[in-house]
């Protein structure tokens, strides 16, 4: 739907982005409403939703769609498990500071940007676009 409406007013090829984050203990939730529960309670509030629940496990997706001049929609998406921690005391973007990506001692918000640039959700959508238009698109 972003895909189009972004069609309808670019009138030409376009490129959208949706972020999601799901909580692994609550079947996926917030998902893709992870924009209006972080507006309203922060990172914190985010990581307070999973006390009750031992499983802290989340997943950070990025979907990008790539609609071409004729408005047809290709979408990739990227996935990056990790677990829901304490916001750490840096604040950088969104709810980084309380995505502690698998593999990793710190949230994304610790990471200078270069580094979780090479792992994160939306390198990986990107990732895939690229290989795309690389393979289809004539510029
Ligand atoms: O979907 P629309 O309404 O256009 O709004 P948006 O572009 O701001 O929202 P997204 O779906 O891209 O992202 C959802 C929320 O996740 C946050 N977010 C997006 N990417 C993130 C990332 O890599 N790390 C941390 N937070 C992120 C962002 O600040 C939003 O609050």
């Amino acid at each position: 739907m972003k895909a189009l409406a972004a069609f309808d007013i670019i009138k030409g090829p376009c490129i959208v982005e949706d972020t999601s984050l799901c909580f692994n203990a609550i079947g996926g939730l917030p998902g893709p409403y992870v924009k209006w529960f972080l507006k309203a309670t922060g990172p914190l509030g985010l990581y307070c939703m999973l006390k009750g629940f031992e499983d802290k496990t989340a997943m950070a997706v990025c979907t990008v769609a790539y609609v071409n001049e004729h408005g047809e929609v290709n979408i990739f998406s990227g996935e990056t498990d990790g677990t829901i921690v304490e916001p750490t005391a840096v604040e950088t973007f969104g709810w980084d500071s309380c995505f502690k990506p698998n593999g990793y001692e710190i949230t994304y918000a610790e990471m200078p940007k270069e580094e979780k640039n090479l792992i994160s959700h939306r390198m990986k959508a990107m990732y895939k676009l690229k290989e795309f238009i690389d393979h289809n698109v004539i510029i």
